[in-house]
Parts: structure tokens; sequence; C-alpha cells
């Protein structure tokens, strides 16, 4: 028995049918008689708890009676937590068949650290289990130093209906991968990032228009006709989307007066207004001289007007290849007769674009266009966008406090519209109309909105409507900031999922390479061995059926144990079952260093 740094070699309870001894002259012995490294050492008379199935080579074990025909793997492996570990675990290499292929793919995890465990720090991925039932299952016994654990032979096994299903969520359970809809949502906006042109398609749109490339069209487009289009853009200058918009034709005879507020827009930055972030005057990438606006990208971003008039749901619509990709999101709002929104909805927008028109007003600026294409959607929030544009093609020399009258205004159609359901609702011959649906319909505040919005006898501000707002603004700001916690809790769920993949990136870089296969140093002594068993411990279990084990929250959680070099101590067994070792996850973790930082010294990194 020889001390080393965290792990030892335990023969087993000497004398017995589970002893082994390490071969005098074995790599592994060798190993261990030069690594004189201090640290933790436990003997025979020190008593381990191990938290794991212990691994008994097949040869060895009594003969049990002819077990059950076992459920499909598929089932198995969706049931089977490290509390149902059958009652041995044969090493890997005593299997005659090989492991079936590892097909599923758990969005749960049912594992759950035993009770006896000590000194591990908390895990990242909680445990799910709230039964303590499984646990009392098992016997422990402690032999030669080692507690092994074993499991009471059930009268029944798990009911069939304890299936898996994915979609339920039962109790009990924890969800560890992101949830379906956002995945959806986040998926198709990835998606959306990825649409590349058809150039025959296209072939009015130039390749690249100075360093942007790659134009998509933002809608169905008749170049002949428009005096606008927008389009997806990538930028070679720092690999980003954006969304520009090009006025067609349109020549800058005098530069410096025309776009002396582009540097203004520029720096404004506000959650609810879409950036600026450059304008290209007298581009002559479409053959004319276009001006166009280059502003930040929001896949499936998608206006007010086709989000609540349109019968098209689409965000992406390219006629040519009828390639369409819609928002999961884009239909979940409950419309208010033939179109329009609820007035939960409406105070939501108002809210939004106060905020947006208070810190235009404040910088001095008018926003001058403000209706229901110049609103876009992105996820629960909406963006004003196209900032700026009029100012360039129109600039114009009325005082600024009437300019943002004018935005109030605006504002008010935008709501008139919303309400009523009618995109020109707010029209002259139109509007006694929608007034009387409005006051049928809605409640006095948002009526005093409006009121407010369309006076045009005061000097008004936008900070007045302020208190017709009141109490929905904590309403909406709750919503808000639910939505974040909800986003940072998703993030975090993928934070663990990079986390996890770059250890067992690294456990893969490091084992069994083929270009040091002639060096016994590095393949099959030390700490690349103890990785070795390591692996096989956590992916490679079988049953003693000689099946393969599969635990999604096993490989999980000794995973996360490894990163976080968790001082709970496990049982690993070579695969020809003739070795043993008693060994902590922080060691492991060391090994794993280690070596890792060996390789990267010997070598190049490529990213
Ligand atoms: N920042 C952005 N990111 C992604 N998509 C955007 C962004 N701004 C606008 N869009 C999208 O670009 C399209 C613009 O459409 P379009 O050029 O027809 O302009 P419009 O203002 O909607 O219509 P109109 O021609 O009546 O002015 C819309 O689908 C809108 O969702």
């Amino acid at each position: 028995m020889q001390p080393s740094e965290g792990y030892q070699y335990d023969g087993g309870p000497p004398n017995t049918a589970h002893g082994h001894q390490i071969p005098a002259g074995s790599r592994l012995n060798q190993y261990l008689a030069n690594n004189n490294r201090q640290g933790p050492s436990f003997g025979p008379g020190t008593p381990i708890n191990v938290n794991a199935p212990v691994f008994v080579p097949k040869h060895q074990q009594p003969q049990p009676t002819p077990p059950p025909p076992p459920p499909p793997m598929a089932n198995q492996f969706a049931q089977l937590s490290i509390h149902d570990v059958p009652v041995q675990m044969i090493p890997f290499g005593q299997i005659s068949s090989g492991p079936p292929s590892f097909q599923q793919q758990l969005p749960h995890m049912s594992h759950r650290p035993p009770q006896h465990q000590q000194g591990a720090p908390p895990l990242s991925i909680p445990s799910i289990h709230h039964q303590q039932q499984p646990y009392d299952r098992y016997q422990h016994e402690s032999r030669g130093g080692t507690t092994y654990f074993y499991h009471e032979p059930q009268a029944e096994g798990p009911p069939e209906e304890e299936q898996y299903n994915p979609q339920e969520g039962q109790d009990g359970y924890i969800v560890v991968f992101i949830s379906s809809e956002l995945k959806a949502e986040l998926l198709n906006r990835q998606l959306a990032y990825d649409t590349k042109p058809d150039p025959s398609a296209y072939p009015d749109i130039p390749q690249t228009v100075e360093h942007y490339s790659s134009l998509v069209p933002l809608e169905s487009i008749n170049l002949q006709n428009q005096s606008h289009s927008t389009y997806k853009g990538f930028s070679c200058r720092d690999g980003n989307y954006y969304c520009l918009r090009r006025i067609h034709g349109n020549r800058i005879q005098h530069p410096g007066k025309q776009t002396h507020l582009v540097e203004q827009w520029k720096k404004l930055s506000h959650g609810n207004i879409v950036p600026l972030r450059e304008v290209l005057i007298n581009c002559r990438a479409f053959d004319d001289s276009s001006l166009v606006f280059a502003y930040d990208y929001y896949p499936l971003a998608e206006t007010l007007m086709v989000k609540h008039f349109e019968v098209k749901p689409a965000t992406f619509y390219d006629p040519n290849n009828a390639f369409r990709i819609t928002s999961p999101m884009a239909n979940s709002v409950v419309l208010h007769g033939a179109g329009g929104a609820n007035e939960t909805l409406i105070w939501s927008y108002i809210i939004q674009i106060a905020a947006a028109l208070r810190s235009i007003h404040s910088s001095g600026l008018a926003c001058r266009t403000l209706d229901l294409n110049k609103v876009i959607t992105y996820g629960n929030k909406i963006m004003l966008s196209f900032c700026g544009v009029q100012d360039v093609i129109d600039p114009d020399s009325t005082p600024i406090q009437q300019q943002q009258n004018e935005d109030l205004n605006m504002f008010g159609n935008l709501i008139v519209a919303l309400a009523t359901g009618r995109a020109n609702g707010y029209r002259k011959d139109l509007y006694p109309g929608s007034k009387k649906f409005i006051e049928d319909n809605f409640s006095m505040d948002l009526r005093n909105v409006i009121g407010f919005l369309h006076n045009n006898g005061t000097r008004k501000t936008i900070n007045e409507i302020m208190p017709m707002i009141g109490g929905r603004f904590f309403t909406v700001m709750e919503s808000m900031q639910s939505k974040s916690d909800l986003m940072e809790a998703e993030l975090s769920k993928e934070l663990e999922n990079g986390r996890l993949f770059r250890l067992i990136a690294k456990m893969n870089t490091v084992l069994e390479r083929v270009e040091y296969g002639a060096d016994e140093k590095w393949s099959e002594t030390g700490d690349r061995f103890m990785l070795k068993l390591f692996r096989d411990y956590v992916f490679h279990q079988v049953t003693d059926q000689g099946k393969a084990w599969l635990d999604m929250a096993h490989i999980v959680q000794c995973l996360n144990k490894l990163d976080c070099g968790s001082t709970e101590k496990i049982e690993m067994v070579s695969r020809c079952g003739d070795t043993q070792i008693i060994i902590d996850y922080a060691t492991l973790k060391r090994c794993l260093e280690k070596s890792f930082r060996e390789l990267v010294g010997n070598n190049m990194i490529h990213r």
C-alpha cells in the first residue's frame, strides 16, 4: 500500500474472494511506488466512503440467479439514476458484447449525491429526486478500509409507467437544457443570421456595398418601383450583421448641412431605439447615388404593422425561393377584433415608446417618423427603427419643440391604430368612429393619453404622460425583470453545458493519443492511467448483465465533481478487473490539469 497524491491503491479486503493485488511488476505499481508526493492517504484502518457502485470482476462474483430480462435500453437510460444501480457493476474489459450506442440525449437530470458524501462542494447542477426512498434501498459495509454499497433486491422493478417523457417536466425533475420555446426562437434567429442571398434571384442586388456583403432583402422587393429598400448585410470589418436601409437615388448635395445630426443619432443609446452605426452617402454600389443607413440587425424583428395588421406572420420572406422563417413568438399576441392589440399590450407599447421618445427628445432630437412600419418588435420588446433617416433626407428647420410635438401627435395616431385595429383609424374622416370605439372598449386612462397626445393647443412634453401611465409602469417593469431573470437562468444552463463540454474536450485531448502511443509514460501510467480509468467510470459503466448502464445524471454529476475538485472519493476498476483504485476528484482534477498542461507545453494550440 503506497501513499500517493490523494489516491491510493486499495487491494480490498485481504484473503477474500473480492481481494486484488497489484502485480509486483505492473506499471501501476511502478507509478505508485515512484509517486512519493504527500497527500491525503487512507489505509486499511481508515474507513472510506466511496460514492460509487462497486465494481466487482465478474469471475469473482457469486453467480446470481438469472435476472428477469431488462427493459428496453431507452427506458433503462431514462429511468436509471445512481439510485437504481444494479447490484454489481462489471468492469468494462470483461464484457464480451460491445456497449450499445449512446443515442439518447436527456434533457432531464435524475441524480442526487448520496447522503454519506462529505466535504464535497455544492454542485452547480442541483439534485432532482426529492424522495429519500431510493437511498434507503442501499446497504453498506466496510471492509479493509473500503465501504461497499450494495443494492437490496427489490420485490418489483420500477413500474412501466415511470418512463421518461421529455415533454412533461414531471415533478421532481429539473430541466437542464434550454426551454424548447426559447431554443426554437434562438435557432430561428440563427437561421435568419445564416440566410445567404441567391444572386441569380436578385441580379440587381450588388455583391458588396463598401464593407458590407451577402446582402439579403428583408422584405419582398421590387427595385424599380421603390423609393427605399431594406437588407441584411454582413460587415467584413467587424464580422457583424447589420440592417441596411437604402434610400434610392438620393444624392447628398450638401453633406455637412444634411448629415450634421448623424453623429448625435449615432451617440444615442437606448434599449428601445435601434442604434444607428453608419451612414454611407452617395453610394454607387446600386448603380445610382444611394443613401445607406446601417443599423444593428435584429433577426426576425417585425414591424407593428406586420405583427398586428397583416395576415402574413413571416418576418423574413424571399418570394423567389419561398424561403420563410416565422418567429414562434410572433403569433402569441391576443388580437383585438380584426387586428390591433389589447389594452395591456398597448400600455406596454406606450411605456416603451414613451421611454424611447424621452431619450430622443432629451438629446435635442426628434423622431420625425413614428408609425406602425417604423416600430419593430423583437422578443417582448419594441424598438423605434430607422431613426435619423428623415433628418438626412429632409432636414427641417422648424423649431425642435414643434418637431417633438409632432412626434407626440404621431404617437397618438399609433395608439389609435392599435386600439381600433385599423391602421388608418386616426384619419380625420375615420376619427369620430375610432373615438367612439375607444370610449366603449378602453379605459379612461388610455383615452386621456390619446387626448393629451393629440392636443395641439398646448406645449407638451413626453414626460407628462407619466402620471397617466401610473402603476402600469411597474407591471411592465416587473414583466421585463422576470423575462430578464428567465434569460439569465437559461444562459446559466448553457454556461453549464459549455463548462462541461470544455472538461470533456480536455479529457479526450489528453487520453490515448496515437502520437504518444509508443510512449508508455504518457498513455498507460500515472495521471493518464487514472484519467483513463475515470473515463470508464464516468462513461462506460455496465450492468452485471453486460449491458451499458446509461445515466446522464451520473455523467453530469461526475464531471461536475471533477470540475470543482470535490474531495469525495470514488473507486475505479481497470478494464481487466485486476486493479482497483480509490481516488478523490480533487486528485483527478490535478491529473487532468497537469496532463493538459504537459500536452499544451509540447504542442502548438490551434484555435
Ligand atoms: N434593425 C432591424 N433589424 C432587423 N430587421 C429590421 C430592422 N429594422 C427593420 N427591420 C425589418 O425590415 C423590414 C422593413 O420593411 P420595409 O422596407 O417595407 O419598410 P417599412 O418601413 O416596413 O415599409 P414602408 O415601405 O411602408 O416604409 C421589416 O420587415 C422590418 O421588420
